[in-house]
């Protein structure tokens, strides 16, 4: 007689717990039902073999060794296919895949390598920076056989992603991480700033967000000065404008695209003289185009810049139709760097980048739920720069278990291989989230993608319109293969 009631207790727990998680009340419908089972069995199929040999279970291994795990599986194709809204969370410099950039936006006959003066390669039209001789890009390119060519264009590409084959012998050094990271972007530095590089990649970085099927952005960036041709250069005014007409062209052709818009981004590290000047740009910028620069940010590695808190005059005053969307709490400190999280919130900041320390940090849970401040999770990121090794330790597993307000985005895809939010997707589903968490988890990290992003009351009735056939489509196409 006891055993029965222990079993019901133990369900009972187990169902509490399944309620509760992020997506646990989701109703499915019955055809929801049916696509859930197929991507249930194969979820469930993987996660048995993974459990024999975990050697070759991606969602146990390092992304750049598990990578070609994740493109054998079943689950990742119906997460492929699957339409996951919005993508709130990505700098505009590192979303556009390296190879796509080796291929098509290191062709042009004026463009050079060289050398700079921390003897660090770098793309450029002009020798102003080179500490070197300088090497035509298409003249090396085109004196090599088809063989050496593409030896040739994987050495460029080395250069932009962080790609190793051994990502281990980093881990034991964030510094190390990070100042290869931020190599990455001094060397195509030059290269975005010339206008029709800038507005080529601008177009492509739309592209591969429909590709993945995401239908809405908003992306980090810093709008700094371009320069052309004609040697014009293009102030942060210009350069948005720029960016302004390149989204509206991109939906002319798109119609089911509902748009992507701005969040000014600088740099952590300054004064609180420079601090100043940037709000002042931001609101000049934010007047200008209120539903197309929509907030700001600080960003850069959080544990060697400057916290928040040294700004707090001079970020205290906020046009009331802009927001803050701080990076906060991307760190594995505890007491130190993490209290960014605690400003960003006494700050009203929207919503918060990162937040890997959260689960360290109870006095601002019941804060961040009663004012819906969204946390935008980037599994990947956080481990390939090295906050966590094993995905199934991310603290994020706290907050879906807790059903926090998150998001899944993907940080600087391009830079590391993946591509829009597919990748970052199935690792949340397959290593943050239980194991039986199903479509309900999946559904909701799309929802709450549209529910946490800065749209208008027209923009919001369009996104849930194309997002609702888009994704009966996609329940259909589950059931059809
Ligand atoms: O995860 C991140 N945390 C903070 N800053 C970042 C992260 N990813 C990229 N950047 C910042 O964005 C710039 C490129 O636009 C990079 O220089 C880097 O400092």
């Amino acid at each position: 007689a006891e055993l029965p009631a222990y079993d019901t207790l133990r369900e009972r727990i187990m169902d509490t717990e399944r309620l509760a998680t992020v997506g646990g009340t989701i109703w499915l419908s019955q055809d929801e039902e049916k696509a859930n089972s197929i991507l249930m069995n194969a979820k469930r199929a993987e996660i048995a073999e993974g459990f024999k040999n975990p050697l070759k279970y991606a969602p146990a291994m390092h992304f750049f060794q598990g990578r070609q795990y994740v493109h054998q599986s079943e689950v990742f194709r119906i997460i492929q296919r699957m339409p996951k809204g919005a993508f709130l969370h990505g700098h505009n410099t590192g979303m556009v895949s390296s190879k796509w950039i080796i291929q098509n936006l290191t062709t042009s006959s004026n463009l050079y390598t060289c050398m700079d003066v921390n003897q660090l390669l770098i793309f450029t039209y002009d020798q102003s920076k080179c500490h070197s001789e300088i090497q035509n890009v298409c003249t090396e390119r085109n004196d090599l056989n088809e063989k050496d060519r593409m030896k040739y264009e994987r050495q460029l590409e080395r250069h932009i992603n962080m790609h190793r084959k051994h990502p281990e012998m980093m881990l034991p050094n964030r510094t190390l991480i990070w100042k290869q990271f931020e190599n990455i972007f001094t060397t195509v530095d030059k290269l975005y700033k010339y206008r029709p590089t800038y507005c080529a990649y601008h177009k492509r970085l739309l592209e591969e967000l429909c590709e993945d099927n995401i239908i809405y952005a908003e992306i980090r960036a810093s709008l700094s000065p371009l320069y052309d041709e004609t040697n014009r250069t293009y102030n942060t005014l210009e350069v948005a404008n720029e960016l302004e007409r390149i989204v509206e062209e991109f939906k002319a052709k798109h119609s089911d695209f509902v748009g992507l818009k701005v969040i000014y981004a600088k740099r952590n590290r300054a004064s609180e003289d420079e601090m100043a000047k940037r709000i002042v740009t931001f609101k000049q910028l934010h007047n200008a185009k209120p539903n197309f620069i929509i907030g700001f940010d600080l960003i850069g590695n959080e544990d060697t810049g400057d916290p928040i808190h040294k700004y707090i005059n001079e970020l205290s005053d906020l046009p009331s139709t802009a927001h803050y969307f701080f990076h906060a709490g991307e760190t594995n400190w505890y007491g130190r760097t993490d209290w960014n999280m605690m400003d960003a919130i006494l700050l009203n900041t929207k919503r918060i980048g990162h937040g890997f320390a959260l689960p360290k940090h109870p006095q601002l849970w019941s804060t961040i739920k009663k004012r819906h401040i969204a946390i935008e999770v980037n599994p990947i990121s956080n481990q390939v720069l090295g906050l966590v090794w094993d995905l199934r330790n991310h603290p994020a597993s706290f907050m879906i278990a807790e059903n926090f307000p998150i998001i899944i985005s993907s940080d600087d895809p391009g830079v590391w291989g993946a591509k829009g939010l597919s990748y970052d997707f199935y690792y949340a589903f397959m290593a943050l989230a239980p194991a039986e968490a199903d479509l309900r988890f999946l559904k909701q990290l799309a929802l709450n993608s549209i529910k946490y992003a800065t749209l208008t009351s027209d923009e919001r009735r369009k996104i849930n319109r194309v997002f609702q056939k888009k994704w009966l489509e996609f329940i259909a196409s589950v059931i059809r293969n």
